[in-house]
């Protein structure tokens, strides 16, 4: 059987597989990337883009009702028609063109089909017509396929044909009544947007709400979303769940209790899309989450790179971080390093090395855009100490910085940082607030760039911006610590 050769080939054309095919292209490499279904993944047309499409105009509707002047001007409720008009627009009505041609403009051939490894560096693809096309790459082959919806085995459920996240956020009709089984991530920001359009939601939160978050920022997340009726069941088990004659939903909950609806949201978490696409083929077990090397090799139980080393995994798939910004912060490195080590170029590995993904360990920022938004970057104190790092949390009540009180009237927020009381730096940041999702790349840099806290008083924030966080977080540590010391060596400080 003959085959297309490249030097390059990515399977999965999401944000992740695009961005791998663009850095190796950049580096003097050809590159194909094959595609099953829309040139874009997941984040262009069923997750990212479009569910902030869905949340962004009652968040804009709610920043203007916290302002009296902007307030008297509202005449109306929200258009949910027009906000789902502009979803579509955000999901480009679910056509890939527009991405198509950035790969033809980037140099990167497209084949469309689903693809399966046949051995090292070989893959075929099969097409919308059932043909097969093979594909042999010089170099390595990427896996980028991204993770499906994660169904857990409640009885009854796959019957009662639940929606999962992509009817969720691709919907034409907003149903009255939601139940939600899952208080993750997708779970609280779809019962933030449907709320908003006036549909009764009951969030079924077995595990908490948002429970990988600080719990200061999860608890204003919950009160807000109870304040504005969504019904929160924390701890609540669905054991069962069916789908009755009048088309409701009914889902039976282990302590008893019922709950009905118009349709079921499966927000339970994701599952690697690595069940078909030919793992066995090179030794690794089919439906696995594939194990990386910092420079995104994929590698067997021992930490020795497969399929001679040619063989990578970047974005969802290798479930480092289930986020489309760390995703293409792996490609760039996966890229760069295919071509680097194609030439026989240096490959610069070490931690924060160009080759190395070392921010998935240490400086992942988070924004979760329920309402309040949720702001994180690194640890949270839960995490941190789970990794034996001596941490000292700082809080401070973000509605007592001055840009906080003018961004909107009552403004109700919190922030917190984690020093490491070892390194003298910030390990970990989190807001809780409207309109803090842009105030995580300050912490980010901080993070990553494990600044030190001596050196963060002289970055200082402009007046009156939210941004007076730091300063606030900065002068509440010193002065706990100017606390500790008068009380040992009776010294009269100010605080302020
Ligand atoms: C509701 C929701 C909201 C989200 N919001 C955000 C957000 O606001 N910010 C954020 O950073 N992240 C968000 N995420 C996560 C984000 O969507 C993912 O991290 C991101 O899409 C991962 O990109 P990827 O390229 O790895 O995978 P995907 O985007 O899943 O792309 C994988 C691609 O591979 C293709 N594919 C799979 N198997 C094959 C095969 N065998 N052959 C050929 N093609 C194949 C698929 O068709 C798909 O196009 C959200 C997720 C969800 C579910
Ligand atoms: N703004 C963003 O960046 C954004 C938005 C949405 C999704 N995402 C990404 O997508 C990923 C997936 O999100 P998700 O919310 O599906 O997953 P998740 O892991 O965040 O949450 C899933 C929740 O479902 C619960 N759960 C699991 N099994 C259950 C069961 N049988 N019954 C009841 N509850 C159960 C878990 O306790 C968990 O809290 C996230 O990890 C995140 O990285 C990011």
């Amino acid at each position: 059987m003959s085959a297309d050769v490249y030097d390059v080939i990515v399977i999965g054309a999401g944000p992740v597989g695009e961005n791998v095919a663009d850095r190796a292209v950049q580096g003097g490499l050809t590159a194909v990337i094959v595609e099953a279904e829309l040139v874009g993944g997941e984040c262009s047309y069923w997750a990212c883009m479009p569910t902030k499409a869905l949340l962004r105009d009652a968040a804009a509707l709610r920043a203007a009702r916290s302002l009296p002047g902007a307030a008297a001007a509202i005449t109306g409720e929200l258009d949910t028609a027009a906000v789902l008009e502009r979803r579509d627009r955000f999901a480009a009505h679910w056509h890939d063109d527009g991405q198509v041609s950035w790969l033809e403009g980037a140099g990167i051939a497209l084949v469309r089909g689903h693809g399966r490894l046949l051995g090292e560096r070989t893959v075929a693809v099969t097409g919308p017509d059932g043909g097969t096309t093979v594909l042999q790459a010089r170099h390595a082959v990427v896996v980028a396929t991204g993770t499906s919806p994660a169904v857990p085995p409640i009885p009854g459920l796959a019957d009662a044909k639940p929606w999962t996240s992509r009817a969720a956020v691709s919907a034409e009709r907003i149903p009255e009544r939601l139940a939600i089984i899952g208080g993750g991530v997708v779970g609280a920001e779809l019962a933030t947007a449907y709320s908003a359009f006036g549909t009764a939601v009951t969030l079924i939160a077995r595990d908490g709400l948002l429970p990988r978050v600080e719990p200061f920022a999860a608890e204003q997340v919950a009160s807000a979303l109870a304040a504005d009726g969504v019904r929160l069941l924390v701890g609540a088990e669905p054991v069962e769940v069916s789908r009755e004659e009048d088309g409701s939903v009914r889902i039976a909950l282990a302590d008893g209790g019922i709950v009905r609806a118009d349709e079921v949201l499966v927000a339970t978490g994701r599952r690697a899309n690595t069940g078909d696409i030919g793992l066995e083929a090179v030794g690794l077990a089919p439906g696995a989450w594939l194990t990386v090397d910092e420079t995104l090799r994929v590698v067997d139980e021992t930490g020795t790179p497969v399929a001679g080393g040619g063989l990578y995994a970047t974005g969802d798939v290798n479930g480092r971080a289930l986020l489309t910004h760390q995703g293409k912060y792996q490609a760039r490195a996966a890229g760069d390093v295919i071509a680097a080590r194609a030439v026989g170029g240096d490959v610069d590995d070490a931690p924060w090395g160009r080759h190395a993904a070392t921010a998935d360990h240490l400086a992942v920022p988070r924004v979760i855009f329920t309402h309040p938004e949720i702001a994180s970057v690194g640890h949270t104190l839960a995490s941190a100490t789970a990794a034996g790092l001596r941490v000292r949390p700082v809080e401070y009540d973000l509605g007592a910085v001055a840009g906080a009180s003018l961004h909107a009237d009552g403004y109700t927020g919190r922030v917190g940082m984690l020093i490491d009381e070892d390194a003298g730096t910030i390990v970990g940041f989190t807001a809780v607030g409207p309109d803090t999702a842009e105030l995580v790349h300050a912490a980010t840099v901080a993070v990553a760039g494990q600044v030190p806290l001596e050196r963060l008083w002289h970055a200082v924030p402009a007046y009156p911006t939210m941004s007076e966080l730091w300063l606030r977080l900065l002068e509440t540590a010193g002065s706990e610590t100017r606390v500790r010391t008068r009380s040992t060596h009776q010294l009269v400080t100010s605080d302020r």
